[in-house]
């Protein structure tokens, strides 16, 4: 028999925020079911319009606050929220911080681990302006070049020059760039009739060598007028040191296309993370938030307890960051990453360190755990830094099997840590110490974690 739900759609109804999602939304409760609303606070009474019902829980809309959160502060513009550069900007720093915390006990609480302790998040100084990387899209508006970010879950265009939580360098660069490509008349890519030619426009800069990489992601291999495009471009901004064009013709919502080519200066460009010197090219994962990447490594490698005689493996290493941090205090540390440029990069770091003690691999994690473990590798530490999706069980049964002494878990999604923690503990591991959530991502939810997995005697 299908339930009465206690609420309809388009109701008035009052209800009191209980809790906030892990995307930052606010959860209110009517008798038991729950809404999902943007900019509500944990302990706020709200009058909400609801838009959606679905079997288990709706969305609203809040129409009026009737209490305030004395953690509500005044957010730097609607559309940071609506494009989710920012979702989480109405809360003050330290109740974000909190609330990060939260959603990790919570999750583990969820799968009977609340036995586990969650430290408090680490945070940053200054929660702006971080990001050492952009990637924007460009549409055109009134005629005119335009730079912005969709709504969240839509393809409505909300134009922006200032992107909040990027290094202020990029943003003004990525107006100068504009500028430039519109005197030349370059067209805007509209995705309904998949035509025009600039796509994105993606931007790093190097936080200590303050060295710029811009990429021009274009639909067409064509670029007109492109030499004289490159030299304003390269006189307006004299930091740039690459400047390269990546072609995607294809429909999809994937920023990169397969072929890159420099268009002026080099590759890559340098930077440093307590004190080693890394390239770093267009398409390498490179941390986004250089000063809580520091506190991030430095926290894991610590947990990792190196004295300078272990064997190391790096899975999912990148350009070699973590692995050359760590080779520095171990015997020899083995990296593998699936793409290919960044392993290209890896091994150039370590040369450019003068590190002799690292080699790297190009392919699955999963597949090199297991030729590590036939091979009879026997790593005293394994730390692993997967994408969202975490861990597979094959990589975690390879990795167990080598019986490292230690497994340093580095995520950046604690619903699939928890998941894969479960797996170490059924295969003889524990967490020894308690989990430390590190906030590379201020202004978001998103939440990044460090826990040591020890073998049980
Ligand atoms: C979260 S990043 C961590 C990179 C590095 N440890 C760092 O801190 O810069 C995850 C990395 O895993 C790589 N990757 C994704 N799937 C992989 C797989 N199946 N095997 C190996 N590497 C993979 C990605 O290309 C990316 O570089």
């Amino acid at each position: 028999m299908k339930r009465k739900l206690p609420v309809v759609k388009n109701q008035k109804v009052e209800a009191k925020i209980v809790d906030l999602t892990y995307q930052g939304m606010g959860v209110a409760k009517v008798d038991g079911y729950s809404l999902f609303c943007d900019d509500a606070l944990p302990g706020e009474k709200v009058k909400l319009h609801v838009l959606k019902v679905g079997k288990n829980f709706g969305y609203a809309k809040v129409i009026e606050r009737l209490t305030t959160s004395p953690d509500r502060v005044t957010g730097k513009g609607k559309a940071y929220s609506q494009t989710g550069i920012a979702p989480l900007q109405h809360l003050a720093y330290p109740a974000q911080l909190k609330f990060k915390q939260k959603l990790v006990s919570d999750l583990l609480q969820k799968a009977h681990l609340a036995d586990l302790a969650v430290e408090q998040t680490l945070g940053m100084a200054e929660p702006y302006a971080y990001r050492n990387k952009a990637q924007v899209p460009v549409r055109e508006l009134d005629g005119k070049l335009t730079a912005g970010f969709f709504k969240r879950g839509s393809h409505n265009f909300l134009p922006l020059t200032g992107f909040l939580i990027q290094d202020k360098r990029i943003d003004e660069v990525i107006q100068k760039v504009l500028a430039i490509l519109q005197k030349y008349q370059v067209t805007a890519y509209d995705e309904v009739i998949h035509s025009g030619i600039l796509r994105h426009i993606m931007v790093r800069r190097g936080h200590y060598s303050k060295e710029v990489m811009v990429v021009l992601v274009t639909r067409t291999n064509k670029l007109p007028n492109k030499e004289a495009i490159v030299t304003e471009i390269m006189a307006a901004c004299p930091d740039v040191v690459s400047l390269q064009q990546n072609i995607n013709s294809k429909q999809t919502n994937v920023i990169l296309g397969d072929k890159t080519r420099v268009l002026a200066g080099q590759e890559y460009i340098t930077d440093q993370l307590n004190g080693l010197k890394f390239e770093i090219s267009a398409k390498s994962f490179y941390q986004v938030n250089p000063t809580q990447t520091e506190k991030l490594y430095q926290e894991a490698i610590k947990r990792a307890g190196l004295t300078g005689n272990e064997t190391v493996i790096d899975a999912y290493c990148g350009i070699g960051t973590i692995s050359l941090s760590m080779a520095k205090h171990a015997k020899k540390v083995y990296g593998v990453e699936i793409v290919e440029a960044a392993i290209a990069d890896a091994k150039k770091n370590a040369a450019l360190n003068n590190l002799d003690n690292l080699e790297f691999e190009v392919g699955n994690a999963e597949d090199w755990m297991a030729t590590w473990q036939e091979q009879g590798i026997k790593p005293d530490v394994i730390m692993v830094d997967p994408p969202r999706k975490g861990l597979t069980q094959s990589l975690i049964e390879s990795a167990t099997k080598m019986q490292p002494q230690k497994i340093v878990y580095v995520s950046c999604n604690p619903a699939t840590l928890v998941r894969d923690l479960q797996s170490f503990m059924e295969l003889g591991y524990d967490v020894t110490q308690p989990i430390l959530p590190v906030d590379q991502f201020p202004q978001t939810a998103h939440v990044e974690t460090v826990t040591v997995l020890e073998r049980k005697k």
